[in-house]
């Protein structure tokens, strides 16, 4: 939870300027997001950049025809007259055209907004596709790291939440054209009036970064306490926890705890902020005076005769306007890099590699497995964890037996079994299956022919159908594969009693949805096993909440229906325990003993000790 672990904050203003190199890439995000939507957004863009220019272009125009038209001799002197004098012609073009400027401005505003809004939500959507693809591809151990788990939710913020980016972006070179243009008609006139504007602008934009960048360092440094206030606010209210939060009593601890973390983050905050209202007045206030000393020189000019009144309000619109302008870019460019720097959550999230991978001339699965899988001397330690897991790990899973693995919590049983499924790779020794190491073959081959139902499988909020359709997701459809299935696993029973059946929506989450009881549950994951229909089944103790008649009978038809298959079983009841073929004792990550039921008891080590206690809880 310290920030001192935490890599230091790229708060630099130059690591902030070197952090729009992601602007390229963030671009070709957009421009896959739909090439159609981002060149129709440039396109209408180019053209509002240049209706501004023109608008006050012909404002000068007409205030310089007016004048023209009230300085000839004898002129009308009422509408009609003017009207009947056919001098109006140029006139009441330009003010046509102003007219005709001032709505195909409006309208291609709303087209513009419309078109971004659209593409903003194409790339919502396919950034947050392409964060879920690609956290698909990374190994387990990658989830499990505290630190991945910041990073990974940087990013998912950044795919929603930060596509404010597109816009500024888009906004900020749509008015870098309509810089040009203004500052392409003032040059004409004085072009140190330019850069007059520009250099008293400079201290504002300093200021704009040097804020921007420390927003981001505190919003950088706290991943972390964010990760955890999400948690807290979460537990305090969902339907998970509802239960135990009532009946300890946790309401007000979570409450508490939610209002210290959020105190911190709100003085932490409100410091920059006001630092940032109170330098950011003071340096505007500078811009404004370069603003006025321009003006000034206008003013001067059309005194003394060498601008016309048309040049005044031209020069002093094209100024108010090319101010604002310039401001805006300058402070939305030192805000565009500070997006940047959010940019670099995401695409270094898209730079993490998974590291379990199938190599490159990757064997097949062997379909089916003659030999079995040979542990050998296999050493596995959880990235940092100061204990091996399991270690000098000897045994083999012969093909079409039914091995059983007990040993007291801890022993490492788990761990085996996800070496077995790589989900893990050894750090010492290695697995061979049918002789040949399994980091050789094909990973989604090894993967697709292996059924594991962990102990804490997942219970997801779908229809009956579809939690038992997970197991084969390719087969969503079968729903004949999907019945044979619960009726193995006894979930028929549960299923005949729900009142939608097989497609009422199972879990509290969602509207209308069903909550099932442990073993129930536990009945439809064990589904996802027969219909995975695998060369390989593990179940890893998820029928501790079976009851005594449901766990014997779901071994039972386990053992009978994964005749010929390999099949590996962990419990903790040595009543489902003694069926399997061959029974391995785990105790500090090794096998302490193996035999049949028979054989271990006749041993008199550890597992007719944990027998006998059994035995004695139900005499
Ligand atoms: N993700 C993990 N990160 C770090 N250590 C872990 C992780 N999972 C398990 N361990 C540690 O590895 C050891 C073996 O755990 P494992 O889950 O394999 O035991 P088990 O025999 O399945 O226990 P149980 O009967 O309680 O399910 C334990 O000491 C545990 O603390």
């Amino acid at each position: 939870m310290s920030s001192a672990r935490l890599p230091p904050a790229p708060a630099s203003i130059r690591a902030r300027f070197a952090a729009l190199r992601n602007i390229g890439p963030f671009l070709a995000l957009v421009w896959q997001a739909s090439p159609a939507l981002m060149l129709i957004s440039m396109l209408l863009r180019l053209v509002r950049a240049v209706l501004p220019v023109a608008a006050l272009w012909i404002g000068k125009l007409i205030i310089d025809e007016v004048v023209r038209l009230s300085a000839l001799p004898g002129h009308p002197t009422d509408l009609s007259g003017w009207w009947n004098s056919h001098a109006l012609g140029a006139l009441t073009a330009y003010v046509l055209a102003e007219f005709a400027l001032a709505i195909l401005s409006d309208v291609l505003g709303r087209v513009v907004g419309l078109v971004d809004s659209l593409l903003s939500d194409r790339l919502t959507m396919s950034s947050s596709i392409r964060l879920m693809e690609h956290a698909a591809t990374l190994d387990l151990e990658d989830f499990e790291d505290a630190g991945f788990q910041d990073k990974l939710e940087r990013a998912r913020r950044q795919a929603s939440g930060r596509m404010t980016l597109m816009g500024l972006l888009f906004t900020q070179m749509q008015n870098l054209v309509t810089v040009a243009t203004f500052a392409a008609g003032l040059v004409i006139f004085n072009p140190w009036l330019i850069l007059l504007l520009a250099l008293a602008l400079i201290p504002a934009f300093i200021g704009e970064a040097h804020f921007n960048a420390q927003t981001y360092a505190l919003d950088f440094g706290r991943t972390p306490e964010r990760r955890e206030l999400d948690y807290v606010r979460q537990t305090a209210a969902s339907v998970e926890s509802a239960k135990e939060v009532k009946i300890f009593g946790l309401n007000g601890f979570l409450t508490e705890r939610y209002r210290d973390l959020s105190e911190s983050f709100y003085t932490a905050s409100r410091k920059i902020a006001q630092a940032r209202a109170i330098w950011g007045g003071v340096l505007t206030a500078l811009g404004t005076l370069g603003y006025y000393a321009a003006y000034a020189w206008i003013i001067a000019g059309t005194l003394a005769g060498q601008l016309s009144l048309g040049d005044l309000t031209f020069l002093s619109g094209s100024f108010l306007r090319l101010r604002g302008l310039l401001e805006g870019l300058l402070t939305s460019f030192s805000s565009t890099a500070a997006q940047a720097l959010y940019l670099d959550d995401l695409f270094s999230f898209f730079e993490v590699q998974p590291e379990i991978l199938s190599p490159p001339d990757a064997l097949p699965m062997p379909a089916p497995i003659r030999q079995g899988f040979v542990f050998e001397n296999v050493g596995f330690r959880y990235p940092g964890a100061e204990r091996w897991a399991v270690r000098g790990l000897n045994f083999t899973l012969y093909a079409g037996e039914t091995l059983a693995l007990v040993g007291e919590n801890g022993a490492g049983k788990t761990t085996l079994v996800k070496l077995l499924a790589r989900l893990y790779d050894p750090d010492e020794g290695r697995i061979l299956l049918d002789g040949q190491d399994l980091r050789n073959y094909d990973l989604d081959g090894l993967r697709g022919a292996m059924g594991v139902i962990f102990q804490d499988f997942m219970r997801y909020n779908l229809s009956a159908a579809d939690n038992i359709a997970v197991g084969r997701i390719a087969e969503r459809d079968n729903r004949p594969r999907i019945i044979d299935a619960a009726r193995r696993s006894l979930a028929d029973q549960v299923i005949e009693r729900l009142p939608e059946g097989y497609d009422q929506m199972i879990g509290k989450r969602f509207r209308n949805g069903v909550e099932l009881s442990g073993g129930e549950w536990q009945k439809l994951a064990i589904a996802r096993a027969y219909m995975r229909g695998a060369e390989v089944l593990i179940l890893d103790e998820p029928t501790a909440a079976l009851d005594a008649r449901s766990e014997f009978e779901v071994f039972q038809r386990f053992k009978e229906l994964s005749a010929g298959k390999t099949a590996v079983l962990i419990s903790h009841r040595f009543s489902s325990v003694r069926m399997a073929d061959r029974i391995l004792v785990l105790a500090d990550g090794r096998v302490e003993a193996a035999g049949t039921h028979e054989e271990l008891l006749a041993q008199s080590g550890r597992y007719a000790e944990l027998f006998e206690l059994q035995a004695a809880g139900y005499r």
